[in-house]
């Protein structure tokens, strides 16, 4: 790119001094002068370009809190590489003493043995530096991925609307493994960068004058174009990168949607795909290998002549006594060191940016700013409207408080949940109304689009609203605000007296037992996705500090960490754990399965049939014993069978409770005792269900007649039903 960009910037200056030269009628002078700022511009290209301020300030607040260890590993580098440069010169020292009469064996041993002695410091010293380093990038390592899932995971809900789950994890693996090694880069590099001054120093220092000066021209020479040449390879190399990470995302991405792909006989179509990925990804590696084989070849060939050239030069001073053959020697061997050195220097800082690059990328989502999921969890508290006796008992706190159950908190053998138990006891109950004021909404990557347009509806507690609405009518959106999942743009939603968006989002969601249209189950068992329902809820309940701690300790046991939900299988959570089994006919069908309930459900639950996925979801939902229910085409995976096995456990479980239920089915239909029918974002009728469906409006009356299309007429009230007369919204 650079060598595409250089000539025009050649032909900008080239135009300039022409115009100058004609203004002045000519001159060299004029010509020096561009050159030397086209080379000027060329050198402030080649130093400035990704090397970003911020990324150095970002750099430094990842290293600060391995202070200690990076300084004993400067510490050891010193040392190491001083015992480096020492041995060229003692070995020289030594050999010369070999050919002197004056002096005596045993000195000449003695001095060889300081040689071993020195060799054996620069070990130790290098053992210490490496172990020190590697330590350090690990803890780095380990303090940016919690940092990161942390960050990731407490994101608003719109943050995974704009980026790829496959570039988030790029970020956790790749990305910090690449900007940890920043270390290892940085300490290669100053090592080289000790060897190489000091190495120099050295070569001015042994070298007669005349030597001196016929070698710096090469070295200055080879300096520059391999740090040119350097830049060059990097690109190369930073683009091949990023072309294999964008290769492997596409792949993650069809691998886990193997079905999908499988439906549409796709698997031809993506491995074609993924090979033009490839043949890319290759095409970058041959250029890559080229460039990073250029750069042996010319060190190869550059080190070999240069060294020829000393050995030369050398040679005719030995024979006229100039220099001796130690110091020779000594000066072949800084050579190479130097040399070494030099080209270390530059691939180290080449990789160096690199790392400064991944940093930059993995500090841009560590520093997104903080959200509410950060804050400490604070339930609402205060005087409820109307009041309700503030328990006396857990038992008594835990019929009133939803959840988590304060019982369960106290069995539990965790003591920071023991403690959770009295938040839990603090938190006022209320009444499970829902109601929604006036509420506008538009998703915030598509923020021209108004998906609810001034929805007002008021759902009494212990009440169930049905909501219909063709498709995209704006149905699932209302039960995402719901659950605080994204704000309302305007207008207000109130839980029992609580307005939604002064509560804590935490305590929201816990209100709610959730089944979605979309049933997704976690890669455990069926007994663990089940109590996921309850026990992934309580740890918001305990002491977050562990959560932001980055305090790093020898871990007590080195077994692999494995989910087990047992170890909180408390007698009265097993009581709560057999009931909604039952209640939800997960019983029924694990029976038959062979490891009964440690039934391994699959990636996403792919290894349960959509039924049995649907009925462990909502066991998982009614083990948080919510006071409300949301259900967004919760039975609609369901036969007609298992269909009526769930809504008998269905029913029992709505008792007392507030419904929200998202429908397409007539059958649903069964249990709301008030309708709200959504249209185009807008509440085109609610009412009480007998009355609704008395005087259905336009909207109702094409949705119920599309209803009994497409499921069998299953309730009475609905098949006699005659549609309009029109309604009023
Ligand atoms: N995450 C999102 N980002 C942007 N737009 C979205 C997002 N989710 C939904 N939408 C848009 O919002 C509108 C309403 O979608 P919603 O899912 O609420 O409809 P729905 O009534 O539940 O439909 P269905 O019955 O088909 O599930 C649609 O136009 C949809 O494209």
């Amino acid at each position: 790119m650079r060598q595409a960009e250089r000539p025009s910037a050649a032909q900008q200056t080239e135009g300039s001094a022409d115009k100058r030269k004609d203004e002045k009628g000519g001159g060299r002078k004029s010509d020096e002068s561009d050159d030397r700022s086209e080379a000027m511009a060329f050198l402030r290209e080649l130093f400035s370009r990704d090397s970003p301020r911020t990324s150095l300030r970002e750099l430094w607040k990842i290293l600060k809190p391995e202070r200690p260890r990076l300084l004993g590993a400067l510490a050891a580098l010193f040392v190491s590489s001083s015992a480096t440069l020492a041995f060229p010169r003692l070995i020289g020292h030594v050999m010369d003493l070999f050919g002197d009469p004056a002096v005596g064996l045993q000195f000449v041993t003695d001095q060889a043995l300081l040689c071993g002695g020195v060799v054996i410091l620069g070990a130790i010293a290098s053992f210490i530096r490496i172990f020190l380093l590697e330590t350090a990038i690990e803890r780095i390592a380990l303090r940016l991925r919690h940092e990161l899932f942390g960050k990731v995971m407490r994101q608003d809900t719109h943050f995974f609307d704009t980026h790829r789950t496959g570039e988030l994890i790029n970020r956790i693996s790749g990305d910090i493994t690449i900007a940890s090694r920043i270390l290892i880069e940085a300490s290669f590099g100053l090592r080289n960068l000790i060897t190489s001054v000091v190495g120099t120093g050295i070569i001015f220092y042994l070298a007669p004058s005349h030597l001196v000066t016929t070698l710096l021209g090469p070295v200055a020479f080879t300096f520059l174009g391999a740090f040119a040449y350097g830049r060059y390879v990097r690109d190369i190399s930073v683009r091949k990168q990023d072309a294999l990470a964008d290769c492997i995302q596409t792949a993650e991405e069809k691998i886990s949607n193997i079905r999908t792909v499988r439906i549409f006989n796709g698997e031809a179509h993506e491995i074609r795909n993924f090979r033009k990925n490839l043949d890319y990804v290759y095409s970058l590696a041959l250029k890559n290998a080229y460039a990073t084989g250029g750069r042996v070849f010319i060190f190869y060939t550059m080190g070999g002549l240069f060294l020829l050239h000393l050995t030369y030069l050398s040679g005719t001073m030995i024979s006229q006594g100039l220099i001796t053959l130690g110091d020779t020697t000594s000066l072949a061997m800084y050579c190479l060191m130097t040399g070494g050195g030099y080209q270390g220097v530059l691939s180290a800082y080449g990789d160096f940016q690199k790392a400064l690059g991944a940093c930059h990328k993995v500090m841009d989502i560590i520093n997104q700013p903080q959200t509410e999921l950060s804050q400490p969890y604070t339930p609402p508290r205060g005087p409820a409207p109307t009041p309700t006796p503030r328990p006396s008992s857990a038992r008594e706190a835990e019929q009133q408080a939803p959840f988590p159950s304060v019982e369960v908190l106290r069995d539990s053998p965790d003591m920071s949940l023991r403690d959770s138990a009295d938040v839990a006891l603090e938190t006022v109950p209320y009444e499970p109304r829902i109601r929604f004021e006036d509420v506008c909404f538009s998703y915030p990557s598509r923020p021209d689009q108004q998906v609810l347009k001034g929805v007002t509806l008021d759902i009494p507690p212990g009440s169930r609203l049905a909501v219909l609405g063709e498709s995209g009518s704006g149905k699932s959106t209302l039960a995402q605000i719901l659950l605080r999942l994204y704000p309302p743009t305007s207008g207000k939603v109130f839980l029992g007296p609580h307005s939604l968006m002064d509560c804590d989002p935490r305590w929201v969601r816990a209100q709610f037992g959730v089944v979605n249209q979309d049933p997704i189950l976690f890669a455990l068992s069926i007994r663990d996705n089940v109590l996921y329902g309850k026990l992934a809820e309580m740890d918001y309940m305990r002491d977050q500090s562990d959560l932001e701690s980055m305090r790093i300790e020898r871990p007590r046991s080195k077994r692999k960490p494995q989910y087990d939900s047992h170890e909180h299988l408390t007698p009265q959570l097993r009581t709560e754990f057999d009931k909604v089994l039952r209640a939800a006919h997960v019983a029924d069908f694990v029976e038959q399965m062979p490891d009964k309930l440690d039934t391994f459900v699959g990636e996403r639950g792919q290894a349960l049939s959509g039924g049995q996925k649907q009925r462990v979801c909502i066991a998982r939902a009614l083990i948080r014993d919510p006071p409300m229910l949301l259900f967004d085409e919760a039975t609609s995976a369901l036969d007609n069978k298992s269909e009526k096995l769930v809504h008998t456990a269905l029913e029992e479980a709505m008792k007392g409770r507030t419904c929200l239920l998202i429908t397409h089915r007539l059958s649903t239909l069964d249990f709301a005792e008030y309708i709200a029918v959504l249209s185009d974002g807008e509440v085109a009728q609610f009412g009480a269900k007998a009355d609704v469906l008395r005087r259905p409006c336009p909207e109702l009356s094409r949705i119920l007649n599309q209803m009994s299309h497409t499921t069998p007429a299953e309730t009475a009230d609905t098949k006699t039903e005659t549609p309009p007369p029109p309604a009023a919204g």
